[in-house]
Order: structure tokens, then C-alpha cells, then sequence
């Protein structure tokens, strides 16, 4: 039987017959590395398929109405991430929780444009059906305010854009994680949050949310965790850093981003999100600037939206600060691969890559 429309048969709870049961353990065990990844084994993969089908046709239509609110047209792209990444991903993170006595500070980096604020949205959505309360808060929540920035401008003329180290409040970063980290269900937390819409798409913080109880926090941005490099890299980087300023710039950025270290400290696990193709962010990151215009709201032009994505290569390139980690297993837990259509590529832990 074909697997969509098996899944579309678990999804609005139709009883499975055991030989498509048998099929979905073999599609399961079958990408041996997104099995490892999500601890699944020939032992217990019965049990794994009995959870996954039973939580399906539950989770299912909040995820698909969710997914269908934000433009994924196509249900069946919908089903397939739910089965093979959404919903697995949920429950190890439920699990990650369950063996600390505090909330998991979950982080997840990746490229503008690669997806995390959705990840997250849609992984919130899950672990509230699993029982947990997750909030999301991402590295953007954390940017100065837009009169902070004009005054960073005044001293350092190359922070002109929002985006590269300096242009977050890291005191205000440490002083919210810290909160979630040791919150109990008595806490009120504000959490900050940016609109990238004020000031013409130039950004300002607005109206932080209350938060009172939480067991996993869901921190993305597009360099949390990721950690200075040694600075002699920039020697051999000569296609992207065309110009000595641009070699001092990233040089500059890049000693600038130990100051992280202390919020990075806090993250439990990290996820990264790795497109096939660096350069796809430029894409994505347009279509979400068109999104956010078409919803009404002000945002940046076109040629506005590819220097800001240059300017964030010209910060941390991926090439250099990115691309080592899909085989660093102490700094990045889980890979998962984007593909060029936004579609999920390989699954996969760093320490089953390594040669
Ligand atoms: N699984 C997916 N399939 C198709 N499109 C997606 C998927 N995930 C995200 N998108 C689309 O890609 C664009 C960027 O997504 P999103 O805002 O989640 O990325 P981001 O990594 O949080 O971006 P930024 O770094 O700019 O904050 C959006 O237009 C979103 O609708
Ligand atoms: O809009 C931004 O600030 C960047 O895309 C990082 O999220």
C-alpha cells in the first residue's frame, strides 16, 4: 500500500490492518539514521508504531489546519513531516524533558529562512496534545530596541541592519532564559518579542507576553549555539570576503559572538536546521518578507531583503560557522536537511556522520 495512503487512513482513525502495521516498521526502521536519531530499534519499534499511530489521527487536523493557514497547500507533504519528523521529534523532546526536573531549553539554529519559527510553531502545537506547554522564543525576540540600534550605528556605522552580534540585548536574553529554565507552574515570565514590521521593516521591539507555566522552551535564531571560530578561517575564505573590510567585518563579528557564550550555556540540545544550499535563504527569506507584506503589515523591499540576507553572510558565513557542525556531535544534537522545495531531506545525529 502506498504510505500516504496509509497514513491517510490513521489520520481520520481507521483501523490498520496488521500487514500495513508491518509495513510501517519497515519504513521506519528502513532510514537507519533517522531511526538512531529518534532512538527507535528493531526491539521496540512495535511499540514506537503503536504510539505514533495512536497520536496520529489526534494531532493530525490542528497540524494540517495549521500548516494550511501558513500556505502548505499540500496535505500529503503535511502527512509524510508529521509522520517522519513532526511528531517523532515531539515525543523525543517529551522524553528529553521527562529526565530533568526543570524545564529543556531546546535551541534551533539555522540559516534565515530555513524554517525555525514554523518548526517551532508546529512542534508547540504537538507537545500541547503530549501534555506539555511549550513557548517559543526566538534570538530575533532578544534585538535591541530600534532607538538602542540607532545609537550602535553611531558607533559602530556597520551595524546597520539588525541581525550580526551586538545587535542584541544579551543581559535582557540571559535574565528571560534563566526565568524559563528554573520557571514552576507558578511563574509569570514576560517574554519579549520583536515585530519585524515597525519602523518600515527595520524592526522594534513591541509588547513582551506573559507567560506563566512551561516545560520546554523552543529558542531559535539563526546563530544560537553557534560558537567563534579560529580566526586564522578567514584567511582561506576568499570567495564570500571579496574586500579587507569585509574580512575585518566577519573578524570583528566573530570575536563578537564569545559574548553569546553564556545564553548558549543554557541550551539543553540543539537542532539544526541545513539546507542543501546555503544560498536558498535568499529565496526563503523574500517569501516570507512577501508573506508578511500580504498580510498587511510593512516590510522590506525586494533588493532591501538581499542585501540584509548578504549582509548576515558577510556576519557568520555558513560555510565556515555552520557546515562543520553536521558533524559536531557535542554542539548540535540533531541535523535535520532542508531541501531546496522546503521539503525534509536527511535526518540525522552529527555523531552517526562521522567517518
Ligand atoms: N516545512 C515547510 N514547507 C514549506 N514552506 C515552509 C516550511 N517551513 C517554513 N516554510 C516557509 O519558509 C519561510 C520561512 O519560514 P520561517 O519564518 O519559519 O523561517 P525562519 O528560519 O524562522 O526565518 P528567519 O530566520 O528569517 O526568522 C516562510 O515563508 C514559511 O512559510
Ligand atoms: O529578520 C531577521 O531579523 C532575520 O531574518 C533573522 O531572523
Amino acid at each position: 500500500m502506498n504510505l500516504i495512503d496509509l497514513l491517510e487512513d490513521l489520520a481520520v482513525g481507521k483501523k490498520v490492518a496488521t500487514p500495513a502495521y508491518q509495513q510501517l516498521t519497515t519504513e521506519v526502521l528502513a532510514d537507519e539514521l533517522r531511526a538512531k536519531a529518534f532512538g527507535i530499534t528493531i526491539a521496540q519499534v512495535e511499540e514506537v508504531i503503536k504510539e505514533r499511530s495512536s497520536l496520529f489521527p489526534i494531532i493530525y487536523p490542528e497540524v494540517l489546519q495549521f500548516c494550511h493557514n501558513i500556505g502548505f497547500e499540500q496535505s500529503s507533504d503535511v502527512l509524510l513531516t508529521l509522520w517522519n519528523l513532526w511528531l517523532p521529534l515531539a515525543i523525543n523532546l517529551a522524553a528529553n524533558r521527562q529526565q530533568l526536573e526543570r524545564p529543556l531549553i531546546q535551541g534551533i539554529v539555522g540559516g534565515q529562512g530555513t524554517g525555525k519559527s514554523t518548526l517551532a510553531a508546529i512542534l508547540k502545537i504537538i507537545l500541547k496534545h503530549l501534555g506539555y506547554h511549550a513557548v517559543s522564543i526566538s534570538l530575533d525576540d532578544l534585538y535591541k530596541t530600534y532607538a538602542e540600534r540607532l545609537l550602535l550605528i553611531e558607533q559602530d556605522p556597520r551595524l546597520i541592519w539588525r541581525g550580526p552580534p551586538g545587535t542584541h540585548d544579551l543581559q535582557l536574553g540571559l535574565s528571560v532564559l534563566e526565568q524559563l529554565r528554573e520557571a514552576d507552574q507558578q511563574s509569570n515570565i514576560l517574554i519579549p518579542r520583536f515585530d519585524k514590521s515597525a519602523k518600515k521593516g527595520a524592526g522594534d521591539r513591541t509588547q513582551p507576553e506573559l507567560i506563566q507555566a512551561v516545560d520546554i522552551v523552543l529558542f531559535e535564531g539563526w546563530f544560537v549555539g553557534i560558537r567563534p571560530i579560529t580566526p586564522t578561517a578567514f584567511e582561506h575564505q576568499t570567495a564570500s570576503f571579496v574586500t579587507e573590510t569585509d574580512k575585518l567585518f566577519a573578524r570583528d563579528m566573530n570575536a563578537r559572538l564569545s559574548e553569546y557564550l553564556p545564553l548558549w550555556q543554557l541550551l539543553d540540545r540543539l537542532i539544526l536546521l541545513y539546507p542543501v544550499d546555503y544560498h536558498l535563504s535568499q529565496e526563503w527569506r523574500l517569501q516570507a518578507e512577501h508573506q508578511m507584506i500580504a498580510a498587511g503589515k510593512s516590510g522590506m523591499t525586494d533588493s532591501q531583503i538581499k542585501e540584509f540576507v548578504n549582509y548576515f553572510w558577510k556576519s557568520l558565513h555558513p560555510e565556515l560557522f555552520i557546515k562543520p557542525l553536521i558533524t559536531h556531535p557535542s554542539y548540535v544534537d540533531l541535523v535535520i536537511e532542508i531541501n531546496a522545495d522546503q521539503s525534509i531531506g536527511a535526518v540525522y545525529r552529527p555523531c552517526d556522520r562521522l567517518p
